[in-house]
């Protein structure tokens, strides 16, 4: 969306590292942004049409939840923090950042999180078959579309560094200052 202020969506498959990432952003990026974590926000704020036991998931209310983000969208600077991306509107993000991480330490990061093995299971399946990779390629031009290794501390600092680069240029190409 044009503003002073670029979208960035980072996603890919549950304990990839999105939140880690888009917290280190807000920390050293050039100007203030916002940091939607997604699944909260949908948890908080009643955004979802039940809860799934089973899968230990909610199932999101899309219509709602794209009604409560439009205009914080609309503002410019943020960071939409999701294990998909499909459902925003192709004119929403500047910037789509798709984590990836080697499935066997991918399979140890959800374990930790005590998610039932068909849950472990099913996103490990997701992560090998890039389903989420292909999703943002899908829905985005390819442009905007990076794909980024996330399986150590290095790789974290290297992104977020990249991605406050692309932050820089992105403002620099519309005459702002950073
Ligand atoms: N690049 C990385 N290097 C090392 N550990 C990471 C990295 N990215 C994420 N982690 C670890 O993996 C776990 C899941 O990260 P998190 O940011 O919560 O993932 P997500 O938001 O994608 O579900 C956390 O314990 C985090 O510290």
């Amino acid at each position: 969306m044009s503003s002073q202020s670029p979208v960035i969506v980072i996603t890919g498959t549950p304990g990839t590292g999105k939140s880690t990432h888009a917290q280190l952003l807000v920390n050293e990026s050039p100007i203030p942004l916002r940091h939607i974590n997604v699944g909260d926000w949908v948890k908080e704020k009643g955004l979802y049409e039940e809860y799934d036991e089973e899968w230990q998931s909610y199932t999101v209310d899309e219509d709602k939840l794209l009604d409560e983000l439009e205009p914080i969208v609309a503002e410019g600077g943020v960071i939409l923090d999701w294990h998909t991306c499909e459902i925003f509107p192709e004119r929403w993000p500047d910037l789509v950042v798709v984590l990836r991480c080697e499935h066997s330490q991918l399979w140890d990061r959800l374990e930790k999180r005590s998610y039932p093995l068909k849950k472990i299971q099913e996103n490990n399946e997701a992560e090998i078959m890039q389903v989420v990779l292909e999703e943002a390629r899908s829905s985005y031009p390819e442009e905007i579309v990076v794909e980024l290794k996330s399986e150590s501390t290095d790789d974290l600092e290297a992104n977020v560094t990249r991605i406050v680069d692309w932050i820089k240029s992105w403002r620099k190409g519309r005459g702002l200052e950073s």
